[in-house]
């Protein structure tokens, strides 16, 4: 059995952070551990309160983690502020943690700021040049490159600003305003764009936490950095394809689209 290790927020709802990635993994065929950088109270119309793990519990949590069932990936998602940074940086390395793949996850969809400013420079200075692969969104990715991004040669631009400055592969997601739902990788200074149609679903929470942490499943299972973005975009596909429709603002998908029908028959016992 292939291990993952999330290190991300809780969401009380479900769809995001350390639940989706859960539940992707598992739905991926890998074991999920999980280390939680902090509680939101969020639901699909918005954070109402966020409670930080302190820094001595998220260094507890890995330690535990890394010293008794290694894992052959990691995924990072929200972390708020820059003492968790900091302790989350120094533990990979510590650790030698491989297959690190980084969503920086910044402000969520509902407008609810998931990092400090403050933490900006630390992020960017000590956790993400340890990463394998960062996923940024069209806002992250302009934070990160420091140039605007209104079209996809801005994209590629920006793409590889970032894969050279923090030396890792970069995957920017162009669905916010670019376009379609396409994606730029930038690897190994090579560009390859990831196309995707577009799903008429408003149900999207948890589309960023949910792609990362399927792509940390493929690298943990083996897979090589394109076909794991590959494999992950099917598996969101297929879960927006679903058509879940919970809660009345952004709603999660279904992740357990795969065995539904088993499921059914399981819930209804
Ligand atoms: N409606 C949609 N249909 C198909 N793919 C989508 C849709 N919305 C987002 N995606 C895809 O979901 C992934 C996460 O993107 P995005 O939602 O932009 O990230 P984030 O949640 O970090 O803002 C990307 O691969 C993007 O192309
Ligand atoms: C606890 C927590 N982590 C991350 C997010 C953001 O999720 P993401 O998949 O990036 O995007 P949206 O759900 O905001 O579209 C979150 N909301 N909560």
């Amino acid at each position: 059995m292939k291990i993952g290790l999330t290190i991300a927020g809780s969401d009380s709802s479900g769809g995001a952070g350390i639940q989706a990635d859960i539940k992707t993994m598992t739905l991926n065929g890998v074991y999920a551990e999980s280390a939680i950088t902090a509680l939101t109270a969020q639901n699909t119309t918005g954070v109402l309160s966020v409670l930080d793990s302190s820094p001595q519990f998220l260094k507890d949590q890995l330690d535990m983690i890394f010293d008794d069932i290694f894992p052959d990936s990691v995924k990072i998602g929200m972390v708020s502020n820059s003492d968790l940074i900091l302790v989350i940086a120094e533990k990979l390395k510590e650790k030698k943690a491989k297959n690190i793949v980084i969503d920086p996850v910044m402000v969520a969809t509902s407008g609810a700021k998931l990092l400090k400013d403050e933490a900006i420079n630390v992020l960017k200075n000590e956790l993400l040049p340890l990463a394998d692969l960062i996923t940024p969104n069209i806002p992250e990715g302009e934070i990160l490159s420091g140039i605007k991004i209104n079209d996809e040669k801005d994209m590629q631009k920006a793409g590889k600003i970032i894969s050279e400055k923090y030396n890792c592969a970069c995957l920017l997601k162009g669905g916010h305003k670019i376009n379609d739902a396409n994606d730029y990788l930038f690897e190994n200074k090579k560009g390859v764009w990831f196309k995707g149609k577009r799903i008429k679903n408003k149900n999207t929470h948890g589309t960023g936490c949910t792609l990362s942490s399927a792509i940390a499943a493929n690298l943990a299972k083996g897979y090589d950095m394109e076909n794991s973005i590959k494999m992950a975009k099917e598996f969101l596909s297929n879960a927006l394809l679903d058509m879940l429709d919970l809660g009345k603002g952004s709603g999660p998908m279904n992740h357990a689209f795969d065995i539904k029908d088993s499921y059914k028959k399981l819930c209804e016992k």
